[in-house]
């Protein structure tokens, strides 16, 4: 099949490539000229483990391209995937500006019969508006040419999501009319492994199911994060009471990891346009609010702790914090743990020294030039002159480190991790101080 996908940022860029995987021609657009030429010079402008080679592989195979001529790309695929950014407006609801400017841009060049496929995240009755926008910029140019709207949400993860787009748990289709939902079943066959996974419903309900997603995991992680809390004050371990209720299959064990909050460019963004929506829909939407609320308060814990052992005023004092990303496996730095816990400890005054696997060039870009922050080449080393370290990511990298080195290294003698990533016996037995999310 032809399949064009306009937006060659994150989802449209591990979709073209998965697409290409399963024997497509995909043609990927994008505006920013850079990314393109990147691209084109066999490049990956993101760290997504995995990804390099199937691009790679589909590129020589003549499958994959990458274009800035929006003409040459509306023309390329029946099936044109809208994969661009829906962030957060002022007021929380998502920005529509991109996806209806892609709409309106498929409605000014198509000659022939399109499927439209909202991939972005976007909310319920935005497929009514690509719908009129790309009939606007028909009937300007006096053509009746068919078209089908079609909402078919990704729910990929970052770091995992070359695997999460061959092997979906589901694959949500939202569409109204034959042609459209047997071209969509078409695409999609070679993916599933049995046929309950793709679920055809109607447009709305599809809409409104990737944010349903995002706002229940959002939920669980809120809902564990203040758990942790209670829990350090009942003297109970959070870890434990996990085991003990995953084990009910009702609530199972995924997305029940305490920490220093969610961060990504999906849950927080998310969870606030639904409450947008709702809000403008006259529904107040308590629970969801309480989750924002909640997530807002736990990216602060750490320094929270800090502070308890520091002293509100923090000048003078050094700390080294491992993992900038907002997760291990990506170097993302969307809503990142990292940004807020590194700024409240700026405001206090104190200095630090950051490492990440992968995510300091991006720190680079977000935090600017700050003499307050600078960057080490290992873990170890920034640990030099620090007075406590935090933990904010999990990478795997962090996870057997010599406890011994560490106390030698930190004047405090001090860990606070915000991802409970070690037994804390084994930082206690170095004589260090072990501070983590919810256990003793
Ligand atoms: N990142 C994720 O893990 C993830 C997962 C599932 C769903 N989503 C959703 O997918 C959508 C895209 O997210 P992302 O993280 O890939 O965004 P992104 O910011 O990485 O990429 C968006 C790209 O679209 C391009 N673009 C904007 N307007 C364009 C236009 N008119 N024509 C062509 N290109 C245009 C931008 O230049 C950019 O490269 C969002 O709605 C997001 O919520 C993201
Ligand atoms: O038990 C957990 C699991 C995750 N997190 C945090 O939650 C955030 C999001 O993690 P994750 O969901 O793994 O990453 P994303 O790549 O943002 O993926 C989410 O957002 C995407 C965009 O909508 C969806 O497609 C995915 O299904 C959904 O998991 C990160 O900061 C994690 O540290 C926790 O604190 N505890």
């Amino acid at each position: 099949m032809k399949i064009t996908v306009v937006g060659t940022g994150y989802v449209g860029l591990v979709s073209g490539a998965c697409l290409a995987e399963m024997g497509n021609d995909v043609l990927c657009l994008d505006l920013d000229p850079e990314k393109i030429r990147i691209l084109k010079e066999g490049g990956i402008p993101i760290h997504e483990p995995g990804l390099d080679q199937v691009v790679a592989r589909n590129v020589a195979a003549g499958r994959l391209h990458f274009t800035t001529d929006v003409q040459e790309a509306v023309q390329f695929g029946t099936i044109q995937f809208i994969a661009v950014g829906t962030p957060p407006d002022e007021d929380g609801s998502a920005d529509l500006q991109y996806v209806l400017s892609a709409a309106k841009a498929i409605g000014r060049h198509m000659t022939d019969y399109k499927v439209i496929v909202d991939k972005s995240t976007v909310p319920v009755g935005t497929a009514d508006k690509v719908k009129a926008a790309v009939r606007a910029e028909l009937d300007a140019r006096g053509e009746n040419i068919p078209y089908s709207v079609v909402s078919n949400p990704e729910f990929l993860k970052e770091g995992a999501a070359v695997d999460d787009f061959m092997r979906p748990d589901r694959i949500v289709v939202g569409a109204e009319d034959d042609q459209a939902i047997f071209l969509m079943k078409a695409l999609y066959a070679p993916f599933q492994r049995n046929h309950e996974k793709l679920l055809i419903m109607d447009l709305r309900s599809a809409e409104l199911t990737k944010y349903a997603a995002n706002a229940m995991l959002a939920t669980r992680i809120s809902f564990m994060n203040e758990l942790a809390l209670l829990a350090e004050t009942l003297g109970a371990d959070i870890e434990l009471v996990r085991h003990g209720i995953g084990s009910d299959p009702r609530i199972g064990y995924h997305f029940l990891y305490a920490g220093c909050g969610y961060g990504g460019s999906c849950f927080p963004k998310d969870v606030k346009a639904l409450i947008k929506t709702g809000a403008d829909s006259g529904h107040n939407l308590r629970v969801l609010n309480a989750v924002e609320d909640a997530n807002d308060a736990q990216k602060l814990v750490l320094v929270d702790k800090v502070v308890e052992r520091f002293g509100e005023d923090l000048s003078g004092k050094h700390f080294a914090v491992w993992g900038l990303a907002f997760k291990p496996n990506t170097d993302d730095m969307r809503e990142a743990p990292s940004r807020v816990i590194i700024a409240e400890l700026f405001r206090r005054g104190a200095t630090v020294t950051a490492y990440d696997p992968v995510a300091m060039p991006e720190a680079r870009r977000v935090f600017g030039e700050d003499a307050r922050l600078v960057y080490a080449e290992r873990p170890m080393q920034a640990l030099d002159d620090a007075d406590a370290l935090l933990i904010v990511t999990e990478w795997k990298e962090f996870r057997s480190p010599d406890f011994d080195v560490i106390k030698a290294k930190l004047k405090s003698g001090i860990i606070f991790d915000g991802r409970n990533i070690f037994d804390p016996a084994l930082p206690k037995k170095a004589g260090l101080t072990y501070l983590s999310i919810g256990r003793p």
